[in-house]
């Protein structure tokens, strides 16, 4: 139930007050506990980070915490390790050595799933004050999705006095060049719509799109004319003087993608790397040096030149369970599809045995989705029951998107809807888990749904638009998940083990080879349940 958390409060809580009967009579009736899905517990810097997608089946998958990309990247730049490496010199010589620009394209603000503002600061400020580099450029993608709904000024406008102090205090010439909403450029993922990075690559690489000449000005007259519109949507924009845009990116130029997370990386990476691509005409396509913050796919390794080296994440589930034969099956739609695959198999997209294994993608919609909560739910359940009846498989994992996905847009009443669709679907996977005689574990990877207002962190008080209603949330949250084991069979031989300290995500692993009858490795957390 990827984005369902639990929280204690109702006001705003689209599971608390969604029509659940299949989750509220599982809670009633099987041995079930809380596990942490945020901050350290998944390997992120601290437990002011909420949980997300990546960290939350790369947890599950691994079966043990791994430093993730948030951290490694604080550290390769605390150290001065990421200055010092190949990458960085390389790029930094590219573009001097053709009197180029040095460019940044990443996600602008501090949500630490995507990104973080720090680094890309950090960077500027080597590339400035140490490299001396005559000119960089930066071109924003627009948050509102882990952070504040319309909180895009808050980072603009300190970024542009940054940059301001910048350029007085070193002579070099640093300013933004284009940008736009993540949900409209760029930032696309699983090939769900390749039509936003053709988009995001007409913006920062062409030039070409509405000109304006600040990005505090663009922002604000988008809002004006498209009232309710939140970050994440917002059009895409190009930054001009007199003399036209001022930053598109042109033969000699290095360019730096600065999000450090891979499913939204990869696309805008191929576009730039691969010399053989159809997903759309990348006219022009200059000649540069180009490198992402990390290596987004550890198989087809993109891409080529990274600056810091992703988590390892080795002897994941997926890969010991198909050397003990287990035959295992992923299931989502699109959306979710790379994380039950690639994120729950530490970030590769192959499998570690075809024979064993088959993953299936049911295609999803292509609208914004507070118009189709539903999702594929249904789609999904149809067909996950067809597969656990056929007795082809010893282990399923199954990703719902809904709760995570309507949770984002902000909309209550739709991610009331989601909320309800993923209950009506659990339901309906139960009743094929008792008829083929198998276990049902119900949990989640994060919150969002379940905290769909933003609340005072101080006093928890909902916090109100001037007119009184209340502000939304798009974020996923700190709160914990469920861990829920129904056993038709079982008659109550399963209980949860209240002795295994601080429980997470990472317990998840062990915890289905005991429910397999296999002896999990030693190296993984331990296992959640005493079986008697
Ligand atoms: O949509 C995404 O990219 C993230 C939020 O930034 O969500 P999730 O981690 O659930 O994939
Ligand atoms: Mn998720
Ligand atoms: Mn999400």
């Amino acid at each position: 139930m990827d984005g369902i958390g639990y929280s204690e409060y109702t006001e705003g809580n689209a599971v608390a007050e969604g029509y659940t009967p299949h989750l509220d009579w599982l809670l009633e009736n099987c041995p079930y506990t809380l596990l942490r899905a945020h901050g350290t517990a998944v390997g992120l810097p601290s437990d002011a980070d909420m949980g997300n997608s990546e960290v939350g089946h790369n947890a599950i998958g691994a079966g043990r915490i791994y430093p993730q990309g948030a951290r490694l990247v604080n550290e390769a730049i605390a150290s001065g390790r990421l200055f010092q490496g190949d990458t960085w010199r390389k790029l930094i010589d590219y573009c001097r050595r053709n009197n180029g620009t040095l460019h940044f394209i990443g996600l602008l603000s501090d949500g630490n799933v995507h990104s973080h503002i720090d680094h890309l600061k950090a960077m500027l400020r080597c590339a400035t004050e140490v490299e001396r580099l005559p000119r960089c450029r930066v071109h924003i993608l627009l948050d509102g999705r882990d952070v504040g709904e319309t909180s895009a000024l808050d980072y603009v406008i300190p970024f542009e006095e940054f940059l301001r102090e910048l350029n007085e205090r070193t002579g070099s010439d640093v300013r933004i060049a284009s940008g736009g909403g993540r949900m409209k450029i760029t930032m696309d993922r699983y090939e769900a719509d390749w039509g936003m990075v053709a988009l995001g690559w007409k913006t920062h690489v062409a030039g070409e799109g509405r000109a304006f000449p600040s990005a505090r000005e663009a922002i604000e007259t988008y809002r004006r004319e498209n009232p309710g519109v939140i970050d994440q949507d917002l059009p895409p924009f190009v930054i001009a003087d007199a003399s036209g845009p001022v930053g598109p990116i042109r033969d000699g130029d290095s360019v730096i993608f600065f999000n450090y997370r891979g499913d939204r990386a990869i696309e805008i990476s191929r576009a730039f790397e691969e010399d053989d691509f159809d997903k759309f005409p990348r006219e022009p396509r200059p000649k540069v040096a180009y490198a992402g913050m990390m290596e987004y796919d550890g198989d087809l390794h993109i891409p080529k030149n990274y600056l810091v080296s992703p988590p390892h994440i080795q002897q994941s589930m997926a890969e010991l369970l198909c050397e003990r034969g287990i035959r295992q099956l992923a299931i989502s739609e699109t959306q979710k599809f790379g994380h039950v695959t690639y994120f729950w198999n530490g970030n590769r997209s192959g499998k570690f045995n075809p024979d064993l294994e088959e993953y299936i993608e049911i295609p999803s919609d292509a609208v914004p989705f507070e118009q189709r909560p539903w999702m594929k739910a249904a789609e999904i359940t149809d067909r996950v029951i067809e597969e656990i009846l056929s007795g082809r498989f010893d282990f399923i994992r199954l990703n719902y998107p809904n709760g995570d996905m309507v949770g984002h847009t902000g909309v209550y009443q739709a991610a009331h809807i989601a909320v309800e669709v993923v209950d009506l679907c659990v339901g309906r996977v139960m009743k094929a888990v008792e008829k083929a005689g198998g276990i049902l574990i119900v949990t989640a990877d994060h919150g969002n749904a379940e905290e769909m207002f933003e609340r005072d962190e101080k006093t928890g008080k909902v916090k109100l638009h001037a007119d009184g209603r209340p502000k939304a949330k798009t974020a996923h949250t700190l709160n914990p998940v469920w861990f829920i084991v129904y056993d038709p069979e079982g008659k109550g031989t399963l209980r949860i083990n209240d002795r295994v300290p601080h429980p997470g995500l990472t317990n998840i692993a062990a915890t289905c080879f005991q429910l397999l009858g296999l002896e999990p490795p030693e190296f993984y957390d331990p296992p959640l349940l005493l079986v008697s």
